[in-house]
């Protein structure tokens, strides 16, 4: 089995640079003002700057304005965008690049209805839900309600980490695993050795599996 790993949240150089180290094959940059990991669009493009070729760039979006990706699109090479809110498929689909849908599962229904309305995705990114934030929670969910067929590649995120990535990568067998607070020492600046550990985990299950 292969699964992929997308460290979400980054804002730092260094943490660039220690996540593609580790062997991520996706970085995050959260362009939604109220997270506390959120970059702005020059601290972005610095960050991007540090990314080499064959680790994807995903600029995350909360129920952002057209106008706000655009600006982002224009100044920042993202490989993918990451629709974290209420963002309808229409939405996503019209700015001519890749992206994934993030939904907060209460419901295992929620998830079938997901692969429907967004079936045009490049893949569906099931989190926590949580009554009043949009993710990055740190909380998990109950991994039963995901469905072992799936029309498009299953990200799986929240509450991640490398005590509980190993079981989730057997249970689910996602196509790939985000995780943000579980790699991190405070909010926004990320743990190096809990890097490493997450995708040893990750590669470790893979291997034996
Ligand atoms: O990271 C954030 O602050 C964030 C804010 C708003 C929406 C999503 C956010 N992050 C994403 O949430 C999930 C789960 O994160 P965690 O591992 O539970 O902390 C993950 O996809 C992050 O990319």
């Amino acid at each position: 089995m292969s699964v992929r790993v997308k460290i979400c949240g980054l804002t730092r150089v260094e943490d660039i640079e220690a996540a593609v180290k580790a062997g991520a094959d996706a970085l995050g940059l959260v362009f939604y003002e109220p997270s506390p990991r959120s970059v702005s669009i020059v601290q972005a493009a610095e960050l991007a700057r540090h990314v080499p070729a064959f680790v994807a760039v995903v600029g995350l979006f909360v129920n952002p304005t057209k106008d706000e990706v655009r600006e982002v699109l224009d100044r920042v090479p993202l490989d993918l965008l990451q629709f974290h809110g209420d963002e309808s498929a229409e939405f996503c689909a019209q700015f001519g690049r890749r992206w994934i849908k993030a939904i907060r599962v209460r419901q295992g229904r929620e998830i079938q209805a997901a692969f429907t309305d967004y079936s045009q995705a490049s893949g569906l990114l099931v989190d926590a839900w949580d009554p009043d934030r949009f993710g990055g929670t740190g909380q998990s969910f109950n991994w039963d309600l995901i469905p072992s067929d799936r029309p498009m590649p299953l990200i799986l995120a929240g509450g991640l980490s490398s005590d509980n990535v190993s079981r989730a990568v057997e249970q689910v067998k996602p196509w790939a695993v985000d995780v943000s607070g579980g790699v991190e020492q405070s909010k926004g600046i990320k743990d190096i050795e809990k890097i490493s550990d997450f995708i040893k985990e990750v590669h470790r299950v893979c291997k034996t599996d």
